[in-house]
């Protein structure tokens, strides 16, 4: 472990100074134009229902260089290579951090990524103004992730909106049944578990396990964090879970495309 506990808490607030920052630069009608703009949105959704539906794994794959929890997972990290290689290896969508601080993320990494392949792509980063948003989508993303942990309901619901209004999904992520409650209050059919407690960094698969039968069936459930072997997919999709998102896991692999083929049990393309 690099970092101490509560590291949401310390993420938000530099969040909110990021933007204030980030608001002098490009003013919101400016990145409201660039949003505008942007190559219109690939259907995140649309990627992972069409393999769910026919019990076929959805893998959301990320692109990440390092986390609180892990510190530096890949070096050299090449955004471009890793894209492609996980779009050869059956990946549904991916998932890219922007955020700088904490896990070595960049825009530009989401941008190349995106650029480089067919998959939607998901802006993974802490969410809790509409203004990074806008920002999302003038980067190009598909879909933005809601930490319901990080957010009240109104803001969740002002950011879901925005989303929207951009043709842009959700995946709201929740990690407990209050959280989840919140969570079915949005309409949007992606809910992420997230096994790891970002309080305590604690990563258990049990958590999709026991919230799993408080979600509607019209809901797709995208289990998060802590998917690093053959038996860990094994026992989820036991479960009907189908939709995974993995970080780690083929971030220390040489070819993450091929991890990620191994570890799905898929052919290639
Ligand atoms: O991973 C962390 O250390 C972390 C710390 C604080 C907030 C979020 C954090 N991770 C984000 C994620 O949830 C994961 O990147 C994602 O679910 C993939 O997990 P993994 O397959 O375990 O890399």
């Amino acid at each position: 472990m690099t970092d101490t506990p509560d590291i949401l808490k310390k993420i938000i607030a530099r969040k909110r100074v990021e933007v204030a920052a980030a608001r002098q630069v490009t003013p919101p009608s400016v990145m409201e134009d660039q949003a505008l703009a942007a190559d219109r949105p690939r259907g995140f959704e649309r990627a992972i229902e069409t393999r769910v539906a026919d019990k076929r794994p959805a893998v959301i794959a990320e692109i990440k260089k390092a986390s609180p929890s892990r510190g530096v997972l890949r070096e050299p990290f090449d955004p471009v290579a890793i894209a492609k290689s996980y779009q050869k290896g059956g990946a549904a969508c991916l998932s890219v951090l922007t955020d700088r601080d904490f896990f070595q993320g960049d825009a530009e990494y989401l941008k190349a990524a995106r650029a480089a392949c067919r998959l939607p792509v998901l802006r993974k980063d802490f969410l809790i103004d509409p203004y990074q948003v806008d920002e999302a989508r003038a980067m190009g993303a598909d879909c933005v992730l809601l930490i319901a942990a990080a957010l009240d309901d109104e803001t969740m619901r002002t950011l879901h909106d925005r989303a929207r209004h951009w043709g842009m999904d959700v995946l709201v992520e929740v990690h407990d049944h209050d959280e989840l409650l919140r969570a079915l209050q949005l309409d949007t059919r992606l809910i992420g578990i997230n096994n790891r407690d970002l309080r305590s960094f604690d990563v258990s698969l049990d958590v999709t396990l026991e919230l799993l039968h408080d979600i509607p069936d019209d809901r797709i459930v995208v289990t998060e964090s802590g998917i690093l072997g053959v038996e860990d997919v094994r026992r989820m999709r036991e479960h009907d879970v189908h939709a995974f998102l993995v970080g780690e896991a083929f971030m220390r692999a040489e070819e993450p495309g091929e991890a990620l083929a191994e570890l799905f049990e898929l052919n290639r393309s």
